[in-house]
């Protein structure tokens, strides 16, 4: 009797979505399922999809494992040891038959085996669909590809001040490339001279062997050694690009890529980057310019001997730019699946307390896994791809050896040529086989390297953002007075959500201006504008009846303190932290702005007082929130920008800090306070309270007027006094 359970076609997650881990007992589900050709299925089916009926298993690739369509029959013990409940792929029902005996089962698997590896087999030849990357690594290739020649041409722009190293390098390589070549002539000569008996002859030969290893051993050094050193100047210069190309971007390019990508760019992409000029291009100069010497040595040896072993050579040559672009392109993939992988890895630990709280380890290892199956997977195919290279590698090598020994000793019987000559020939065939074995094997790794390179190098390239290059105003005097004037804006990441609309509104000097309204009505987004890191998409914000991209951004932002929703603090000691974006500050001011902050008393409590190492994690909310406020109160700005920036505090510091921020230290200067806050019993004494919602202002007023307006603000007010209640 056969049981079956029919359901609607499962819905099947996109791509992009995270993938979550097979259930326990069913890992070798995929294999058992490989039964009929995957007519039906669409190419998105290489996921499995968990929900809380069903379990939609799938193998990890259509194309390696062909898989499944109609009913399948699953074995007793998968069904007993597994949480399945019914199940169903693409709407064809999995059907369970508990009757079929053990040995029934068995058979079934093992035709099944057979089927899929018969199946498998076509797809493994040569041009198979196995090899190719194309459809099932679902990894954004942003950067274009960038040329073996475009990529040498920027690693020397970044080594070029320190062309001697590169000079003194390829010099001592050249050297050491002859000096090599030369060796094997005169060890035959040597032995056959002293075969001879010719003493002279053999004399002269050992010690120019002598003089011969003597120099390629120096050079050998000089080259290794000047290679390493351009090797580590390149990084570090491509580090040291990438990095501040990245920190000079606009405010949006962080919006759209993620720690965890830019970090393995930063990290992995630029060491095996780092691989070109060390390895790379002096292994591929030094085997090429003996390989070629080996050429030139056959001919004039023996030409129709040489003629050959070009040939053969020409084989190999071709054989291997396949591989080398081939692993170019493995090379590009892997490098994007690991910048992934780390992306979930730093994902992971940064929010580890949340991982923690709601016992998802589970779920983060099986996306973590995920992607290193992905890495696996492509690391496979580059590995075959090696076996098959290095297969053709030897079939070739071989080969011209039983050429030069057949065609050579016919030569010999023949009276043609000498058995010295032969030797020799064997010995640069050799030489020259292995040289382009070498130098395909460099090609490869080179083109792994440049493959690695295309997202550094498009990173790189990227102007920075043109609040950097365009020099602004400098005022005089800042008299601290803001205007908004019909202001829209939307996010560059998503252009058809407007989250701010015509907004006008002013903050005189000295003033206090609140902005409230409902979460997500686009207070935030007023003081993102305020502080350039974004541009308004219409209107303008001036300062000082100036337009504020006309001032320069610098000398704007150090006239502005801020303390935003949730402070974070560096990796350093509390007294840096408090310093941070200062330039030339006393310990005093750092401790009088830790008092005006009520900072003081808790960091005196700490261990090592103002010296303690602290980290974001290491103090509560309301003691960073008070060592952010410090921060800003030090720069003694002319406008304070306070965004949520005291609802971590208890009450009574509220009050106290509330009192310092209107406060400046030079007596003849008043200060601009835009404050933004959910808790609006905090507000109550600013000089005017801007009310937003979806984005608008509704209304603007002092907390009586507003009240007596009966409005969105005294509705809110009374929400909250309700709640407290
Ligand atoms: N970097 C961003 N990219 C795209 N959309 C964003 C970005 N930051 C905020 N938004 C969106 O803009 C809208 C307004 O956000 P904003 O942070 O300004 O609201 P808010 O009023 O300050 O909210 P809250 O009181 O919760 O802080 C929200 O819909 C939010 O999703």
């Amino acid at each position: 009797m056969v049981h079956s359970n029919i359901h609607t076609p499962l819905k099947l997650p996109p791509l992009s979505q995270p993938h979550l881990p097979l259930p326990t007992g069913f890992t070798t589900m995929p294999l058992l399922l490989a039964r009929t050709p995957p007519s039906s299925l669409p190419p998105i089916l290489h996921h499995h999809y968990n929900s809380n009926n069903h379990h939609l298993l799938i193998a990890p690739s259509q194309k390696r494992f062909p898989l499944i369509a109609g009913p399948i029959l699953l074995p007793r013990r998968i069904l007993a040891s597994s949480p399945l409940k019914c199940a169903s792929i693409n709407g064809v029902p999995i059907l369970n038959n508990p009757e079929a005996s053990t040995e029934q089962v068995h058979a079934g698997e093992l035709l099944q085996r057979i089927r899929k590896w018969l199946d498998f087999l076509p797809l493994i030849l040569p041009g198979g669909r196995w090899w190719d990357f194309s459809d099932d690594v679902d990894v954004q290739l942003v950067a274009q590809p960038v040329t073996v020649w475009r990529a040498l041409g920027k690693m020397w722009e970044l080594v070029a001040r320190d062309r001697w190293v590169i000079i003194a390098a390829f010099s001592a390589l050249i050297v050491a490339a002859v000096s090599e070549i030369s060796i094997p002539h005169f060890l035959t000569a040597s032995i056959f001279s002293a075969q001879g008996a010719d003493l002279v002859v053999f004399h002269r030969n050992v010690r120019l062997l002598v003089l011969l290893c003597v120099t390629s051993g120096i050079c050998s050094g000089i080259r290794g050694c000047c290679f390493g050193i351009a090797n580590m100047i390149l990084v570090k210069r491509m580090r040291e690009t990438l990095y501040s190309s990245l920190l000079l971007q606009d405010i949006s390019f962080f919006d759209n890529e993620t720690v965890g990508d830019l970090t393995s760019r930063l990290g992995a992409d630029c060491q095996q980057v780092s691989r070109v000029i060390g390895n790379d291009l002096n292994l591929i100069l030094r085997n090429f310019l003996q390989g070629g010497g080996s050429l030139i040595y056959l001919l004039i040896l023996s030409w129709p001997l040489g003629l050959c072993t070009l040939v053969i050579c020409s084989i190999l040559a071709a054989v291997m730019l396949r591989y080398g672009s081939y692993q170019k392109k493995a090379a590009r993939l892997i490098q994007e699946v690991t910048a992934s992988a780390n992306d979930v890895a730093q994902e992971t630990f940064s929010l580890i307390r949340t991982v923690r709280v709601y016992g998802t380890e589970e779920e983060e290892y099986g996306r973590y896994n995920w992607w290193l199956g992905k890495l696996a997977d492509i690391s496979l195919r580059q590995s075959a791809a090696y076996g098959v290279w290095n297969f053709n590698f030897n079939i070739l090598y071989h080969s011209t050896q039983v050429i030069a020994v057949l065609f050579g000793g016919m030569s010999i019987l023949g009276g043609h040529i000498t058995a010295e000559k032969l030797t020799k020939f064997i010995l640069y065939s050799e030489w020259l086989i292995y040289s382009t074995w070498w130098v395909g094997d460099n090609i490869s790794n080179l083109m792994q390297s440049v493959g690695a390179s295309e997202k550094v190098f498009h990173l790189m390239d990227l102007s920075p953002s043109s609040q950097f290059t365009e020099r602004g105003i400098k005022l005089q005097r800042l008299m601290g007075c803001i205007e908004f004037l019909n202001v829209s804006f939307h996010y560059p990441s998503r252009p058809t959500v407007s989250v701010v609309q015509h907004v006008s509104f002013a903050v005189h000097p000295g003033e206090v201006v609140a902005i409230v309204g409902l979460s997500g009505s686009g207070k935030s987004t007023l003081v993102n504008l305020l502080l350039r890191l974004y541009e308004p998409t219409n209107g303008q914000i001036l300062v000082d009846d100036i337009p504020i991209q006309d001032l320069d951004i610098m000398w704007w932002r150090e006239r502005i303190g801020f303390v935003g929703q949730e402070p974070k603090l560096f990796r350093m000691d509390i007294s840096s932290n408090i310093r941070y974006g200062c330039r030339d500050v006393k310990q005093e001011d750092i401790e009088w702005a830790a008092k005006q902050a009520y900072a003081h008393d808790f960091i005196s409590a700490l261990p090592n007082g103002y010296g303690t190492l602290v980290d974001d994690d290491l103090l509560s909310g309301g003691q960073k929130q008070r060592i952010a406020i410090a921060r800003a109160l030090l720069r003694d700005p002319k406008i304070l920008i306070l965004d949520e920036a005291t609802s971590a505090l208890d009450a009574e510091s509220e009050h106290n800090v509330k009192g310092v921020l209107r406060s400046v230290r030079s007596d003849s200067a008043t200060r601009s306070v835009i404050v933004i806050a959910h808790r609006l019993s905090t507000i109550q004494a600013a000089d005017r309270i801007v009310v937003m919602d979806g984005g608008q202002i509704v209304e603007i007023g002092s907390h009586r007027e507003l009240l007596l307006r009966d409005g969105l603000y005294a509705r809110l007010t009374r929400k909250q006094a309700d709640a407290m209640a």
